[in-house]
């Protein structure tokens, strides 16, 4: 109930800060901004691009956009306050402690939303912040940085979300879905994001790892390759079965769609392949070291993944 002395109620904007602001961040962070939150971000080696100049996104969706960001900062200390949502987009790498470096910025009203590829990547944030709420969402989007401050968003786009630890949707988690569908990202809830991020990794695992073990290939030219799609079909078997074994069973024409959905991709260069050729890290330890660890409780063992992880490793070593 309000009187003539209630002040009018005005919609909470939402504050946003995006720690690891490169092709995902900053394609999100721009969306986010466009549906009306209050975006900030946080960059490293593109700082002085974007706090001068924001960031430009040339899409096949939205045409070409810039994109302010309310402020920049090369730490996540220097924004002022804690903001509603920390919006993680950082690669998954060991060496980062993630926990450390947003602890400063947490506070009782913020969630902390994970846009980052891997599986079992949530527990070790999980475990620093009991009490703070997490949702972990997957990217299904072709995005990459062309030049400091400058993405290219190439095709898709959609976000699957979910509570970790799962759990049925809940409200919080529908209005962030609202959210994402106001700034035209097609984004659904689903109740178990583990089990979601098992199922993506039946196309990371064959195709960020062929795309870098055989030489730089984009998706067109490994489904091209008689052999290779073999080897990808053969890759997604391992992780179907590894996904079962650990508690979550993929629907039986998982390979079947995921191939059918490649074929139809625009020829695409994986992120891991992107990064292997920029000279950064692969997301080797989230992408297959997780899922062999897994392997290894479960007592079970998959020859292709292993060669892979094996392989990666040593390549990322050499650089
Ligand atoms: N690109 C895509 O199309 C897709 C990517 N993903 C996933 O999204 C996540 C983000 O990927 P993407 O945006 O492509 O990657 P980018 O390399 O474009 O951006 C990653 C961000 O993390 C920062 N970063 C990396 N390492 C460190 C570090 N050690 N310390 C501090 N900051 C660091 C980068 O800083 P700097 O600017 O210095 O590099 C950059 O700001 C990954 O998990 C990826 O697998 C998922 C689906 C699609
Ligand atoms: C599946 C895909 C291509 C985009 O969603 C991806 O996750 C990646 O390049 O790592």
């Amino acid at each position: 109930m309000t009187d003539s002395t209630t002040p009018p109620q005005t919609p909470h904007t939402p504050t946003v800060l995006v720690v690891g602001t490169g092709a995902v961040g900053g394609f999100y962070a721009a969306r986010l901004a466009a549906a009306g939150a209050q975006v900030s971000v946080v960059c490293r080696s593109d700082y002085a691009t974007i706090a001068q100049q924001g960031i430009t996104i040339h899409s096949f969706k939205f045409g070409e956009q810039h994109f302010h960001p309310y402020s920049v900062h090369e730490q996540p200390e220097t924004f002022p306050g804690t903001p509603d949502y920390m919006l993680i987009t950082l690669k998954v790498l060991p060496q980062i402690d993630l926990a450390a470096m947003v602890a400063p910025k947490i506070g009782p009203n913020t969630t902390l939303l994970l846009i980052q590829n891997g599986i079992e990547i949530e527990e070790k944030l999980h475990q620093a912040f009991p009490n703070t709420p997490m949702i972990s969402a997957l990217a299904f989007v072709c995005v990459s940085r062309t030049q400091p401050g400058h993405i290219d968003h190439l095709c898709f786009g959609h976000l699957s979300m979910g509570h970790y630890p799962p759990q049925p949707v809940q409200p919080a988690l529908t209005q962030l879905v609202q959210l994402f569908k106001h700034a035209q990202i097609d984004a659904h809830a689903t109740d178990n994001v583990v089990t979601a991020r098992w199922r993506k990794l039946v196309w990371n695992a064959p195709f960020n790892g062929v795309s870098v073990l055989a030489g730089g290939l984009n998706t067109r030219e490994i489904m091209d390759d008689a052999p290779l799609q073999q080897l990808c079909r053969d890759v997604m078997a391992e992780v179907v079965d590894l996904a079962a074994a650990a508690g979550h069973a993929l629907a039986d024409d998982v390979i079947e769609v995921n191939m059918q959905a490649t074929e139809r991709m625009q020829p695409y260069r994986t992120s891991m392949l992107l990064d292997h050729e920029a000279g950064r890290e692969m997301e080797v330890e989230a992408i297959f070291g997780n899922a062999l660890q897994r392997a290894q409780q479960l007592g079970r063992s998959y020859p292709h993944l292993q060669s892979f992880y094996a392989l990666l490793r040593a390549i990322g070593r050499k650089r």
